[in-house]
């Protein structure tokens, strides 16, 4: 193969090639870098390839050209880690309107006689790396979407699932207290009897995102137990702080003032909290946490709804009036 021949070969090639000299200097340069630079053969040869793009000054194909030249070592650059290093644009005349190539990089020694010479080979991944933007953002929303309640925009029972489970895995190991607030609204059966189940899922609503917009931490999250009932789990808190987020987030509710004519105890809608927290122990599991959250939870509706109630371990045995803490 003659040299006219294998530069006829190069410049049919659909990817770009760059051949440095050991002083690196280009002395190779197909028609596709013409074509995405604008720069012809002309204008590049014996030019150093730092000058003709000053942007790869320090950066990582620099060291990759330089480890080629020294050491004889091959390197690959991803579009993930590199974003784009070299100006290459699909539209090189409008460089304002043209998105720069995103670029696939080989890197390779090519020894001849006593001296060695640099050949950097340029792939066009643009339509992969758009291609994987748009399925990670796909992905990313469906994932959000299969841990949201599609009528609240809260969490739903699969993320507490998975909320909990890992709170209590992450408790045990570090042997921290873990808690859960079970709300529920108050005779939410009559509201949806007497107004409709229209506006039930409206109260739903604002109940779930006031419970949401009411916490202060960043990373808690309220989830849909089921039906009319919310589910808070709170990592590293003890009791008497669960209590205080329960009365505070109780408090928000009454305040919303949502009129409910058939309450039994109030004319707006209310909540009940139940509210537990452990240190895990060998032998317990999350469903002690959530079941003691709930036998907290129906000492409050028993002993008259709208009021937070602590988990004490005497709520199993002793008489009621003996361990409300209210
Ligand atoms: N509108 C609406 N109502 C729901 C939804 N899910 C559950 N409910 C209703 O919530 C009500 C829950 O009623 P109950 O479990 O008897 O409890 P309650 O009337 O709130 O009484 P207490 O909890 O004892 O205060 C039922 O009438 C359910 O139909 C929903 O997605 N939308």
């Amino acid at each position: 193969m003659d040299g006219a021949f294998a530069t006829k070969l190069l410049d049919h090639l659909q990817s770009g090639v760059v051949l440095l000299d050991p002083q690196v200097q280009i002395c190779a340069w197909n028609q596709w870098m013409t074509r995405h630079t604008e720069l012809t053969f002309n204008d590049v040869v014996t030019k150093c390839i730092d000058a003709v793009f000053p942007e790869i000054v320090h950066s990582r194909l620099q060291d990759c050209i330089q480890q080629a030249l020294y050491f004889k070592l091959s390197s690959m650059l991803t579009p993930a880690l590199n974003p784009a290093v070299l100006p290459l644009y699909q539209k090189p005349s409008n460089r304002n309107l043209s998105q720069r190539i995103e670029q696939l990089i080989y890197i390779t020694p090519i020894p001849q006689d006593e001296e060695v010479f640099c050949l950097i080979q340029i792939q066009d991944m643009t339509a992969t790396v758009r291609r994987e933007r748009r399925l990670r953002a796909q992905s990313t929303n469906l994932i959000a979407t299969t841990y949201r309640d599609a009528l609240t925009g809260v969490g739903n029972r699969r993320r507490f699932d998975h909320d909990l489970g890992a709170f209590f895995s992450d408790a045990y190991r570090k042997q921290q207290t873990i808690a859960l607030l079970m709300i529920d609204i108050d005779d939410f059966k009559a509201y949806n009897d007497h107004l409709g189940h229209l506006k039930g899922d409206d109260c739903l609503m604002k109940v779930a995102t006031t419970l949401q917009e009411g916490l202060r931490q960043r990373g808690d999250c309220v989830s849909r137990y089921g039906g009319e009932e919310f589910a808070l789990p709170l990592p590293d808190t003890d009791i008497d702080l669960a209590y205080s987020i329960a009365e505070r987030l109780r408090q928000l509710i009454e305040t919303l003032e949502i009129s409910h004519p058939a309450s039994r105890t109030m004319p707006h809608i209310t909540v009940s909290i139940g509210v537990s927290a452990l240190i895990p122990k060998v032998g317990q599991n999350m469903t002690t946490l959530i079941s003691q959250a709930d036998q907290a939870l129906y000492q409050a509706k028993d002993a008259g709804r709208n009021r937070c109630i602590r988990y004490t371990p005497e709520l199993n045995t002793a008489p009621k009036e003996l361990v409300l803490q209210h």
